[in-house]
């Protein structure tokens, strides 16, 4: 494997990925031409948030396979371009929350008692204290946009300073917002009502430009700002011209439009303390943030653990344990129909019973869609990230229904439909034993067989001699069963397959068996004849 760290980490994040064997390392100081040649080979792109994992870069990294941001936000990658891609994109939730909020604590006190100004007077041998005289937090109206991991770190620690804290954040639920002792208020009642404000919201097209010349309008006279998520979530000139006017009465800012800050509407200031983007930047954060991030990209690449992906939901380790066989089952099962399925496909609907149905089933229904793909077009580039995704390019839709308690306690079973230009086709599945995939049905005539090597599935008519023709005919061939397995359809049962047919489900133990299949296939007494290779796909 080879993984590119392109931005600073720290060194428990080297060591990590050091003690896997045989694993290449490339260090930013180490990437000599260029980041794009650097990926042309690679597995995993680990980045902070200078570098831009954008579509063109992408594109020079064929084999990339995850892209692990060493923090929070993930606005610096296009996480679009990657899912497309099939690229996992992930990061580090909450590791650098407290040095965050820790930050935003001490700008507040630095502009409630300009400790930057004071600092600065004295070493240019200045004993200024008339000027430095302050205000208390205690008492003031805090107001905190995003009461995610940050804004409740924040709200715990301004609560023992003693102010009141008034909150907003369209996705928290009041009781979260009642413990942490914030009042949930509407967004303009944030601008009217604090003293002071900060921002702990991601940067969506909802946030960008937050605080604008017209949110500026509303706001109590004397207002103090702290932004330390993202630069873009202020309208910088409308900020720099409210402070210069007096309406606002200072600003504390760790992030900017464009990083390294070179030029400022705020530089010469007075009241404007900047900092170089360095609100998660302390050692215990990028300690925990390195060795989280490593131990994810590690566990994707060995074993396909998704964790704290952005572009598919997180699973625990204990979560992807339980799921990983239905994975890989709702794979072959996509494969095992597909292959035995003619037409072009039109739409796909995957339902899920039982257990399963009760858990996140987006990597379960993108293996089911990868499966399809790849048995239908061999050169498919759908995988387990990507494959709702090229569906939904290919104008194929997905349709899934969910029962989680099913009338005699059948377990999960996954059932795929295939609509296509010829007609249905479906078949399901389980998972026995823990870890084996079986078929449990094929066009509506149950069968039980296992779903891995290869599979040959036949149908003939139910009468008496067929199955021991078919036998006789793969012994001629020299071609060993491995397992047999035989189901009937019954009246009501199929338009596809009609009464009186049966289905044959037989395992064999050589990869083909196209002259063995051919003779089958010339029986009079069989209807038709789909031979299907299942490859053992591994994990992801
Ligand atoms: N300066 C730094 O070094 C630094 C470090 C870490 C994080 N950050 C930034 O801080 C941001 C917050 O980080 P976090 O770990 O708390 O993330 P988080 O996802 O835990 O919290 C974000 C919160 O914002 C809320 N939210 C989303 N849209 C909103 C909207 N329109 N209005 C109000 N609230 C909204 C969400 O519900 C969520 O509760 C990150 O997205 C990142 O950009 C900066
Ligand atoms: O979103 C984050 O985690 C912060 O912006 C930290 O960015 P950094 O890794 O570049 O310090």
């Amino acid at each position: 494997m080879k993984i590119v760290l392109a931005e600073k980490v720290s060194p428990a994040t080297l060591a990590v990925f050091q003690q896997e064997p045989g694993w290449q390392i490339v260090t930013p100081d180490q990437i000599k031409n260029g980041l794009a040649a650097e990926l042309s080979d690679a597995d995993a792109l680990v980045v902070r948030s200078a570098v831009q994992a954008d579509a063109k870069l992408l594109e020079s990294a064929p084999k990339l396979r995850v892209i692990g941001r060493a923090g929070v936000g993930v606005d610096n990658i296009d996480t679009d371009a990657a899912t497309h891609r099939g690229i996992v994109v992930m990061n580090t939730p909450g590791a650098n929350a407290v040095a965050v909020a820790e930050l935003t604590l001490g700008l507040m006190i630095s502009l409630a008692r300009a400790i930057p100004r004071a600092n600065s007077t004295m070493h240019a041998g200045k004993w200024d204290k008339k000027s430095l005289q302050g205000q208390e937090l205690r008492g003031k109206t805090l107001g905190i946009v995003g009461l995610g991991r940050i804004g409740l770190e924040v709200a715990r620690r301004a609560a023992s300073f003693g102010m009141n804290i008034i909150g907003y954040d369209p996705f928290v639920a009041p009781v979260i917002a009642r413990e942490n002792n914030v009042t949930l208020v509407p967004i303009d009642d944030i601008f009217k009502a604090s003293d002071y404000l900060t921002l702990h919201v991601g940067l969506t097209t909802q946030t960008e430009g937050l605080i604008n010349s017209t949110s500026i309008k509303i706001m109590k006279k004397g207002i103090r700002i702290i932004n330390c998520a993202r630069g873009e979530l202020i309208v910088e000139q409308a900020l720099a011209d409210a402070i210069k006017s007096g309406h606002v009465g200072g600003a504390a800012l760790d992030v900017f439009h464009q990083e390294p800050l070179k030029e400022s509407p705020f530089y010469n200031l007075d009241n404007v303390i900047l900092s170089p983007h360095i609100a998660g930047a302390t050692d215990e954060a990028q300690e925990a943030i390195g060795i989280q991030l490593a131990m994810q990209v590690r566990d994707y690449l060995k074993l396909g653990v998704v964790q704290n992906a952005v572009n598919l939901p997180s699973l625990s380790h204990e979560e992807y344990k339980e799921i990983a066989p239905y994975i890989e089952m709702a794979d072959r099962l996509g494969q095992f129909l597909a292959h035995a399925t003619p037409g072009n496909l039109e739409n796909i609907q995957i339902s899920y019973t039982g257990r399963i149905a009760a858990g996140k089933t987006d990597l379960i229904r993108n293996a089911a869609i990868a499966g399809i793909f790849s048995s239908a077009d061999g050169g498919s580039t759908a995988n387990r990230i990507n494959a709702a995704a090229i569906a939904a390019e290919r104008g194929i839709r997905i349709q899934e229904d969910k029962k989680e308690f099913t009338p005699g306690g059948a377990g999960s079973v996954l059932k795929i439909v295939l609509h296509s230009s010829d007609g249905d086709a479906s078949a399901s599945a389980t998972v026995l034993h823990g870890n084996s995939p079986r078929l449990l049905s094929y066009d509506g005539i149950d069968i039980e067989a296992p779903l891995h090597g290869t599979l040959v599935a036949i149908r003939n008519h139910d009468v008496p001699g067929v199955v021991g023709r078919i036998g006789t005919i793969l012994g001629e061939q020299s071609v060993n069963i491995a397992n047999f397995a035989l189901g009937r359809a019954h009246s009501n049962h199929s338009q596809r397959v009609p009464h009186g047919q049966a289905l044959a489900v037989v395992q064999i133990d050589v990869p083909k068996a196209s002259s063995a299949t051919a003779a089958v296939d010339a029986l009079r007494r069989v209807e038709a004849i789909a031979s299907v290779r299942l490859i053992e796909l591994g994990k992801l």
